[in-house]
């Protein structure tokens, strides 16, 4: 067995043990061979094999996301309809259809689009089916802001972003500014032909620290808030869409009870109460039952309460939201 076959079978079966025990080189070794067989195995699926990768070439190609192998498409996304419209229109519309729009630089499809608002309100759920439909190349960088640079790749110059995309200042490293010059020059110059059509996608929930240049390469920019009542119930009906519940559970009065849940809390909510149902069943005195009961109303209710509790108790983040503009 070579090391990159061993390295990889104990990254699955110990991986904490690994690296307390090789220490720092050996994981840094494993995640090298890692990028380095993701990276070619992405390439030949776009049909560019046998390119010679840098290092930094190769760990940014190691993040890249295949379209096709992506799951994630419009129908695991309730509430937002109005989003998804205008980004079919104005994005993967003009993407799709260039022939159209040929003649016109008015109607080009925009290089820069910004998704803001508060964690865990569909996002990245946008970005990602917004990848696939339009069958985009995906990469995801993350921290405090998201990066989605989508581009159908031929070649193309990713830099890290992250902090140096907040807003500038003159505590600035000098090599940092220089950076975020070059960067913006690249992005004004990114030539959207047949081959290579790149839009740069950002998800943040802190547009008022982006820069201000960048933000004007965001021209078209969805807000993405905490969900309405309405918008609550029907990601509640998503979510147990195929689950076992019971006919009798209102959705609209779970809507209002969880005012101030994004749908990520929708989503652990709905966890718990669902098993509070399978712990109901593995408990079970006389073990009678052969089925795990449907998900009722009360399993709901409870599982609200709990949330409630662990976001006063601050566990949640409290975010501003603030629209831009
Ligand atoms: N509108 C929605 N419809 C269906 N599920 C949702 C929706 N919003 C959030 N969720 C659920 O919450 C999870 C987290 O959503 P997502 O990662 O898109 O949030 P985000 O806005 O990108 O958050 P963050 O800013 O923290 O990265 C999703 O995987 C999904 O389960």
């Amino acid at each position: 067995m070579n090391l990159s076959a061993l390295s990889t079978l104990m990254l699955c079966s110990h991986k904490i043990y690994l690296i307390t025990f090789f220490g720092n080189t050996f994981y840094e070794y494993q995640q090298h061979v890692i990028a380095a067989s993701q990276a070619e195995k992405l390439m030949w699926r776009i049909g560019v094999p046998k390119v010679k990768l840098s290092e930094y070439e190769m760990n940014i190609a190691a993040h890249l996301v295949d379209p096709l192998t992506m799951q994630i498409t419009w129908h695991y996304i309730a509430g937002l309809d109005e989003v998804i419209t205008e980004l079919r229109d104005n994005v993967i519309f003009p993407v799709q259809n260039r022939d159209l729009f040929k003649g016109s630089r008015l109607l080009q499809p925009p290089k820069g689009v910004l998704l803001y608002g508060p964690p865990g309100c569909g996002k990245t759920l946008i970005a990602k089916a917004t990848a696939k439909e339009a069958g985009f190349l995906g990469d995801v960088l993350h921290l405090v802001h998201k990066w989605y640079i989508i581009g159908y790749i031929t070649s193309v110059h990713l830099y890290v972003l992250d902090s140096f995309l907040r807003s500038r200042s003159s505590s600035d490293h000098e090599a940092t500014a220089m950076m975020k010059a070059q960067f913006m020059s690249l992005w004004d110059g990114l030539d959207t032909d047949y081959n290579c059509q790149v839009i740069i996608m950002g998800a943040t929930n802190r547009p008022q620290d982006l820069d201000s240049a960048i933000l004007r390469r965001m021209p078209t920019r969805f807000h993405i808030n905490q969900p309405n009542i309405k918008q609550r119930k029907d990601i509640l009906k998503l979510i147990l869409e195929n689950e076992n519940v019971e006919c009798a559970v209102d959705f609209g009065e779970i809507a209002k009870q969880t005012d101030g849940f994004s749908g990520s809390d929708l989503r652990e909510m709905c966890r718990d109460a669902a098993l509070l149902c399978v712990r109901e069943f593995v408990h079970q005195e006389s073990p009678d039952e052969d089925f795990i009961r449907p998900i009722r109303q009360e399993d709901l209710q409870r599982a609200i309460e709990k949330m409630r509790k662990s976001k006063s108790a601050g566990v949640h983040e409290a975010f501003m939201h603030v629209p831009l503009d």
